[in-house]
């Protein structure tokens, strides 16, 4: 339903967006993640028409998104939404929908049915009047006057309380059961996580990982074992540090042993790790007493993505100018530490970014890179 190829955009010298590559299939939440600046707001304006691409192309339900014929397909939500104060919702919505020529009973229908699901009591109060949430509703029901089947929403629930954040969340799950096709960005991993089938995390103007929440967890977060002992392990019982992969014998080379109450935890990145840290109590006259496996968060996969400078964002400088070979130019882009994490993992390699990136590509992401 969305396809976006190379699409970079670029003001003046700088490239908002450099090099994105993503497809979202029909009746799928797409989540666009990343931190201020990132490029979401500038690729959703790209999707919903509003600028034009300065390479590259975006394709809404069959249509190049600067094709005027695409709009009748598409929802849009500004991240600000002004609504014209004077008007009650009632009166405003019709007024979109008289715009998108729906006939009259029709959008009556349409929007009676959006603001009951939204919720939306004071519907003759005007909207100058009404509080942030019901303006957002507001301009949520808006993007449904012309029935579209893609939604593009930027940070829809952003400044919302917790009810309606709720409310709009869950909206968002009912769009898709309509078969609706909907991206939108957020800042909130937590209603990233809670609503997105797939999700692309943007850094600095590109995309810097993709696919299912599970599936980024997977590639780009570390797994870590929390062992407890009733002794701290002996730190002497090592013969040799940690290497890389923290697969040494002295659970000082994992990053110490810290005291929890009576007990003793040791942090370590895998279950060999693990048995170390047991030979290590044991020979220190104790054992193990529990162990527990602590999955990364989305958060944690997102703050070990954009939390470091990329290269040459100014005008894509750097980042073009690789050596050519598409794999190498994005493992560039993912950044040093999380591409060595998952093993040169090319998940927006230049195979990938040819093919729709769903689980299975994810699991396959290693051969993906092998090929790059
Ligand atoms: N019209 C413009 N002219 C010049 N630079 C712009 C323009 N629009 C956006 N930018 C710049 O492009 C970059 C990406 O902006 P964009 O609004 O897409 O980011 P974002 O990820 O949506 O950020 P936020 O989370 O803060 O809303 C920013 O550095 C921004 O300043």
């Amino acid at each position: 339903m969305i396809e976006v190829a190379g699409l970079e955009k670029t003001y003046g010298g700088f490239a908002a967006v450099v090099d994105s590559t993503f497809s979202v299939e029909e009746g799928e939440v797409f989540g666009i993640v990343g931190p201020n600046g990132a490029g979401k707001t500038t690729t959703l304006k790209v999707l919903a028409g509003l600028i034009e691409p300065t390479s590259g192309e975006a394709r809404v339900a069959g249509y190049d998104s600067t094709e005027s014929a695409m709009r009748h397909h598409l929802g849009f939500l500004p991240e600000e939404s002004p609504l014209y104060e004077e008007m009650t919702a009632t009166s405003y919505l019709r007024f979109f929908a008289d715009l998108y020529e729906v006939p009259r009973s029709v959008a009556d229908e349409r929007i009676e049915r959006a603001l009951d699901r939204l919720d939306l009591d004071h519907r003759d109060r005007r909207l100058g009047d009404v509080s942030k949430g019901m303006k957002r509703k507001v301009a949520i029901a808006r993007s449904l006057v012309n029935d579209p089947d893609v939604l593009v929403y930027d940070e829809p629930a952003s400044g919302l309380d917790p009810v309606t954040t709720n409310s709009v969340l869950e909206f968002t799950r009912e769009l898709r059961a309509a078969g609706k096709t909907v991206v939108f960005s957020a800042h909130n991993l937590y209603h990233v996580e809670s609503v997105c089938d797939r999700v692309a995390v943007m850094n600095e103007g590109r995309i810097v990982a993709r696919g299912t929440v599970d599936g980024i967890r997977e590639r780009h977060g570390e797994t870590t074992y929390h062992v407890y002992t009733d002794v701290p392990p002996e730190a002497g019982a090592a013969e040799d540090g940690a290497d890389a992969e923290g697969n040494g014998t002295d659970p000082e080379a994992f990053g110490g042993t810290e005291e929890v109450g009576d007990r003793y935890r040791t942090v370590v990145p895998s279950m060999d790790a693990v048995e170390r840290v047991r030979t290590a109590a044991s020979e220190a006259g104790g054992t193990v007493v529990d162990i527990r496996t602590r999955e990364p968060s989305l958060e944690d996969v997102f703050l070990d993505l954009v939390g470091r400078p990329m290269p040459g964002r100014r005008g894509g400088a750097g980042i073009d100018e690789g050596d050519g070979t598409p794999g190498i130019d994005e493992g560039d882009a993912v950044g040093g530490a999380a591409a060595a994490d998952a093993g040169g993992d090319a998940d927006t390699s230049e195979a990938g970014r040819r093919d729709h990136d769903d689980e299975r590509e994810e699991r396959a992401g290693a051969a993906t890179s092998e090929e790059a």
